[in-house]
């Protein structure tokens, strides 16, 4: 399933960010705030279980969320969507993926993975800010599945056809959720549009 979340504020904020004037710092906090309004929308159907509580009034059967809800950033760029998600999702508890992108081959290789326990009965959430050949989120979706991980939905907030394509067709079972879908790739396999480098844009490494 592809869900293109359309909302005036993320639109908005996403179009700062893919001003080439705007700086690392707004570009920094656009992108926290997008991940915010975002996790509204992909927590909506999270599954809860029923609980019996006291107010101070009288008893009550109520709801709490059933499962640990576990956030997968891939570094780098992923980490810029790690605040904005987790301060809405009280109970999260974060992994990290490192994966980078030859240059040349756009191959993803890995270079650093830790989890935390019982990932095969979460919520996984992989966050990325761009989906371009889908080679990245591809590599990181078989690396939690590696994990046990069975719940698993990609979030990201520019994505290309070509990288939408490429999960639908390696992990039909993943539920993907992007803030826009831009027209294509270029041949250096960045996103038109798009917004550059993610990575680069967040920590000023350009
Ligand atoms: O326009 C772009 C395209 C890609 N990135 C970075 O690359 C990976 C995703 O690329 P895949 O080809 O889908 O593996 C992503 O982690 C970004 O960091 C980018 O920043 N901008
Ligand atoms: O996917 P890359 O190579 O662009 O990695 P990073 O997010 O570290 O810029
Ligand atoms: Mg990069």
């Amino acid at each position: 399933m592809l869900k293109v979340l359309e909302h005036p504020l993320i639109t908005h904020k996403l179009t700062q960010m893919r001003k080439v004037e705007t700086k690392t710092k707004d570009f920094r906090e656009n992108l926290d705030e997008i991940g915010g309004l975002m996790a509204y929308e992909i927590t909506r159907n999270l599954p809860v279980k029923e609980v019996t509580i006291e107010t101070p009034i009288q008893e009550m059967k109520t709801y709490e969320l059933e499962k640990d809800i576990i956030l997968v950033p891939i570094l780098r760029a992923g980490l810029g969507m790690v605040d904005g998600i987790s301060n809405l999702i009280p109970t999260v508890k974060v992994a990290h993926v490192g994966l980078y992108r030859d240059e040349e081959t756009l191959q993803p290789h890995v270079y650093f993975e830790k989890y935390p326990p019982n990932i095969d009965d979460a919520v996984v959430m992989i966050v990325d800010p761009m989906l371009a050949t889908g080679g990245s989120a591809s590599a990181a979706i078989d690396m939690v599945k590696k994990q046990g991980a069975k719940d698993i939905r990609l979030v990201c907030l520019v994505g290309a056809p070509e990288g939408v394509k490429v999960i639908e067709e390696l992990h039909p079972d993943v539920d993907i959720y992007l803030a826009a879908l831009d027209e294509k790739l270029n041949e250096k396999g960045y996103i038109v549009p798009g917004l550059g480098d993610a990575g680069d844009r967040i920590f000023g490494t350009k």
